[in-house]
């Protein structure tokens, strides 16, 4: 925790209202209200189309709300320009997704060491290093050069989260991260996420539609048709909610743009490595030349 930083994440009363072509205006997020503060574990639940990926997106700083309060380190999103929220994502949010995402034909290092192209000065210069020393803390030290396709589910996942823990982020947000993995090596996966993040200090948000993932965390809470609430009692994150719609808003507030600059599927896709952006260049060509 940083000296006099007591809130890393605000939201206060946020909500998201889109426009899709020739439709009514669609309010996806409604009066969300969320603190994080370092070292905080916090669940979020919710059924598929609650509005979580949209939340994602906003903590992440990869859209603004429509309206209400969305603060990083005490800072409001919408006073900070797109390219140093890119900086900032970049050096201080990381991002754990179901899809691992590995780039084929790149070397768990050579993956690992992607986000630390756009860092600055000694991460930049020791980044190969530093992407050893992450892959070691993984359990995968020894396969360093292995092609992502050699490597089980749950290795491809630890190389995926080395990637996006490898400059250090003081916020991890978890989408789903054991979506794709069998229980026991999703449940080592999550101790793995949860002992990065203790070493670290960061703040790590899990949403997940299992509620025995989400049970792992100190603060629950249930997303219900983009509405958010808080869940005192964990014995209640049964997944009961009802399927959920996003209302149409007849009298939303004036909508914000549909096409966001950045959707999830582009991190993924690389076009903002899952880590780290503040280079111009796409992830898929990672600058040539040694480390010192
Ligand atoms: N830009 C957009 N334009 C129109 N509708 C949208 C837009 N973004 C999201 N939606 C709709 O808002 C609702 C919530 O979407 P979101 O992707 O946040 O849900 P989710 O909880 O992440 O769903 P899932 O678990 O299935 O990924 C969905 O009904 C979705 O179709």
């Amino acid at each position: 925790m940083r000296f006099g930083v007591v809130t890393l994440l605000r939201l206060e009363d946020v909500t998201r209202t889109v426009l899709p072509p020739d439709q009514p205006a669609l309010t996806i997020l409604n009066g969300v209200s969320l603190t994080v503060s370092p070292g905080d574990r916090v669940s979020i639940v919710g059924r598929s189309g609650s509005g979580k990926s949209t939340l994602l997106n906003l903590m992440g700083l990869l859209d603004l709300p429509t309206s209400g309060v969305l603060e990083f380190d005490g800072r409001p999103a919408k006073s900070i320009s797109g390219a140093a929220r890119d900086r900032m994502r970049g050096a201080r949010i990381g991002f754990v997704f179901q899809q691992f995402n590995l780039l084929p034909g790149r070397t768990a290092l050579e993956n690992v060491t992607m986000p630390l192209h756009y860092a600055e000065g000694r991460q930049f210069w020791r980044r190969r290093t530093l992407a050893a020393e992450m892959l070691e803390q993984v359990g995968l030290g020894h396969r360093l050069d292995s092609m992502p396709d050699r490597l089980s589910g749950g290795e491809q996942q630890r190389v995926a989260i080395a990637r996006s823990l490898v400059r250090g982020p003081e916020l991890i947000l978890a989408d789903e991260p054991t979506g794709a993995l069998d229980l026991d090596t999703g449940q080592s996966v999550m101790e793995l996420i949860d002992e990065v993040a203790t070493r670290t200090g960061a703040a790590l948000v899990t949403i997940t539609h299992d509620p025995a993932i989400a049970r792992r965390a100190h603060d629950h809470y249930r997303l219900d048709r983009g509405v958010l609430t808080r869940v005192d009692d964990p014995a209640d994150l049964h997944g009961d909610a009802p399927p959920a719609a996003a209302t149409i808003a007849g009298d939303a507030p004036p909508a914000c743009d549909t096409t966001s600059p950045y959707r999830t599927g582009e991190i993924l896709a690389g076009k903002i490595p899952a880590g780290g952006s503040t280079g111009p260049g796409p992830s898929t060509s990672p600058t040539p030349g040694a480390d010192s």
